[in-house]
């Protein structure tokens, strides 16, 4: 059995076992090994500790080390986006046809023909196909949606916010934010900090507050320079999401709205605390008893590991993601409200043993996949059905499927290579729609297979650095609660960390999350430098013995070079206090966007090293066979898939369940 995150590790704390770090491999992101850090560090005259880390010794120090390490000076969108390459000067020409394909496609994304050279944002087929009938991504319609005024209307409020945080952001947002939680959000001043008791390795590096690793010029937020074709992304971005999200408002805004300050219990909002708020109004005392408070204990710990295996042990189905004791309280029991989120995760497992899974009438993994993936199955399905009722597998057969797989988002290259693998077993014989809708899931495991990989977030140094990036509204901070949710309730001693410094309503939502999961929780005013909070969410995670340091980012469309150069930032940031983190970096991909997630993928690749993917939203779009098109294309990690708000909602990738949800196969056809 693979627990996410196992016993808990406190006795690797001193000795750390080096893990393989996961650097960038890309242009703009060089790995940097502790040498090459300290040979940085000599030229900028930084101090460098026996170890190889530098001495953080002084703001300037700090500043120092991410200066003399910046990337080269960017060329024009395409080498901001690919990190800056120096480009020759018989480049220039082809880089400013690319340039001007990356604005057309930007326009029009599936207007092949505005498109004249090797853009990086085309398919493995030179072009994105214009067959798409249903209404498409947002960045695929932006031309064509008229916002209704329902569209307007605030259904979806984060991820108008969302969109409207691309364009901009801090002061406009900080006008909403009430202001007893900006107070909250405040991180404590440095120099009370320096009151909490260190290790004595930790003693060399102060804190550094977040004018030490501000932002450069140009890589803070510049709204002034939003150029006309972002404004139409965003905006019908927005539209185009509203459309394709359910009505219902999402939970994080329904238990937002009962969030009076009365609801958390006094002992929960001390845990949290450890981490954030009231620090510089807290004692010395205070402050040396606060790991007790927000960590959970060894033994509370150990009781939820052990429950946890004897109940997976005795049940366990193949793909169930219940494998951990938080997915099957999760599963089992409703969301819980703000009220209950100050519940223990030792009690959740306790509740959990009350109510074993056997009892529950709680569908199984593949049904719920199944449920999940409804929208992008039925159009597959309803499609195989409606080609190959009683029909033989002749020439015309084989090209409708091959444009029914394109327009379900797979992909030219996956849909062709399937079709021919049929063609090759079935060409000239009767076939059922069931019999195609087999092959089909066998075709589709075997492009998706190679990409499964749980993410067992037990191994590796402590603590393990997690850092997420995604455009606006993918759905990292979610991903981040949900995950913390799991791993807190199997003993895992998180920290959270708001990086997302551009939307107030992030670092709130973190915070809930952070709370329901009695995760520690950081977080800076809106606008902050967010490698600074990077930066420090580290030290503190060190400093507190935490296992796991998860770092939200703030939403950026990936065709944002100074966004993406300031996602780089906090890359560097991140090494200059723990050389070989993040140690995962896990792009947060929203199905809804179809085709588009491709080009994210390797522009979030190129400028931040993703090491793993998360696709969510998979219950809310039809175009959920764009994570088999992006398994063909990228040898990343698939590690989970949304399909839902909800903590439960989030399960560890399985590429045979995924593929048989996908194509719409029947439950008996699985065993369930
Ligand atoms: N239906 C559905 N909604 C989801 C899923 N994951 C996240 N959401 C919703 O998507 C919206 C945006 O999610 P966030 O987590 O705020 O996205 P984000 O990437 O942190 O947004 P930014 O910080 O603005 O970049 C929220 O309303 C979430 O509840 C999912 O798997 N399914």
């Amino acid at each position: 059995m693979i627990l996410w995150f196992g016993k808990k590790k406190k006795a690797d704390k001193s000795g750390e076992t080096p893990i393989e770090p996961n650097p960038p491999q890309e242009a703009g992101i060089e790995p940097e090994t502790p040498a090459a850090a300290s040979e940085d560090s000599t030229s900028t005259s930084v101090p460098i500790a026996t170890d190889s880390t530098p001495v953080l010794d002084s703001p300037e120090a700090v500043k120092a080390l991410l200066d003399a390490d910046k990337p080269p000076e960017k060329k024009g969108l395409f080498g901001g986006l690919f990190g800056g390459k120096k480009k020759s000067e018989e480049d220039a020409a082809i880089d400013a046809e690319i340039q001007a394909d990356v604005e057309n496609y930007f326009k029009d994304p599936y207007d092949k023909d505005a498109i004249t050279s090797d853009a990086p944002f085309r398919d493995d087929d030179g072009f994105v196909p214009n067959i798409e009938k249903e209404p498409a991504s947002p960045l695929e319609n932006a031309e064509q949606i008229e916002p209704t005024s329902e569209d307007t209307a605030p259904q979806t409020p984060p991820l108008s916010e969302t969109r409207d945080d691309a364009q901009s952001p801090v002061k406009d947002e900080s006008e909403n934010i009430p202001e007893p939680s900006k107070t909250e959000q405040i991180v404590p001043e440095t120099d009370n900090l320096k009151d909490t008791p260190v290790s004595a390795s930790e003693e060399v590096i102060e804190p550094v507050s977040e004018t030490d690793l501000e932002a450069s010029p140009e890589s803070a937020p510049d709204t002034s320079n939003t150029s006309a074709i972002d404004e139409d992304i965003n905006s019908d971005a927005s539209d185009a999401h509203d459309e394709e999200e359910d009505e219902t408002p999402p939970p994080f805004n329904q238990f937002m709205e009962k969030t009076p300050e009365a609801e958390v219990k006094p002992d929960t909002q001390d845990a949290a605390d450890g981490t954030e708020e009231n620090l510089s109004n807290t004692s010395t005392e205070e402050l040396e008893n606060e790991p007790e408070v927000s960590a959970i204990s060894d033994t509370e710990a150990d009781a939820a590991i052990t429950l946890a295996e004897d109940t997976f042990e005795e049940d366990a189905p193949a793909y169930d993601i219940t494998e951990n004791a938080a997915d099957q309280q999760a599963a089992n029991t409703p969301e819980p409200s703000l009220e209950q989120a100050d519940t223990t995760p030792s009690t959740e497992t306790e509740q959990d043993d009350n109510n074993p899974i056997a009892e529950t009438k709680k569908p199984g993994f593949f049904s719920r996949m199944s449920q999940g993936l409804k929208r992008s199955s039925s159009k597959l399905a309803d499609g195989i059905t409606s080609v190959f009722t009683k029909k033989k597998l002749d020439d015309d057969t084989l090209e409708d499927l091959e444009d029914l797989l394109i327009s379900s988002d797979l992909g030219a290259s996956v849909a062709m290579r399937v079709c021919e693998n049929i063609r090759k077993d079935r060409f000239d014989k009767e076939v059922t729609d069931e019999e195609i809708k087999s092959a089909l899931a066998t075709e589709i495991t075997r492009v998706l297979k190679p990409r499964e990989e749980i993410l067992d977030l037990s191994e590796g140094p402590s603590p393990r650095v997690v850092l997420f990036v995604g455009v606006n509204g993918s759905g990292k901070t979610t991903t981040i609660g949900k995950i913390a949710s799991k791993l807190s309730a199997q003993g895992a001693d998180i920290l959270l960390a708001a990086g997302d410094t551009f939307r107030a309503a992030a670092v709130e939502q973190l915070k809930v999350w952070a709370d329901r999961a009695n995760a520690g929780f950081l977080s800076r005013p809106d606008g902050a430098d967010s490698a600074g909070l990077a930066f420090d969410a580290i030290q503190q995670a060190k400093r507190e013995n935490r296992d796991l340091v998860l770092i939200d980012t703030a939403g950026r469309l990936q065709n944002r070079t100074e966004l993406m150069d300031e996602l780089a930032k906090v890359v560097r940031a991140i090494r200059k206090i723990e050389p070989t983190a993040p140690h995962d970096v896990i792009l947060v991909l929203d199905a809804t966007v179809g085709q588009n997630a491709l080009s994210q993928v390797e522009a979030f690749k190129h400028t931040a090293g993703v090491t793993g993917l998360v696709m969510t939203k998979l219950d809310g779009t039809a175009k959920g066979g764009v994570l088999v098109a992006i398994a063909d294309k990228h040898e990343i990690p698939i590690h989970f898939v949304g399909i839902g708000e909800k903590a439960e909602d989030l399960y560890p990738f399985s590429a045979q369940a995924f593929a048989n949800a996908l194509v719409g196969l029947s439950d008996d056809v699985t065993g369930e």
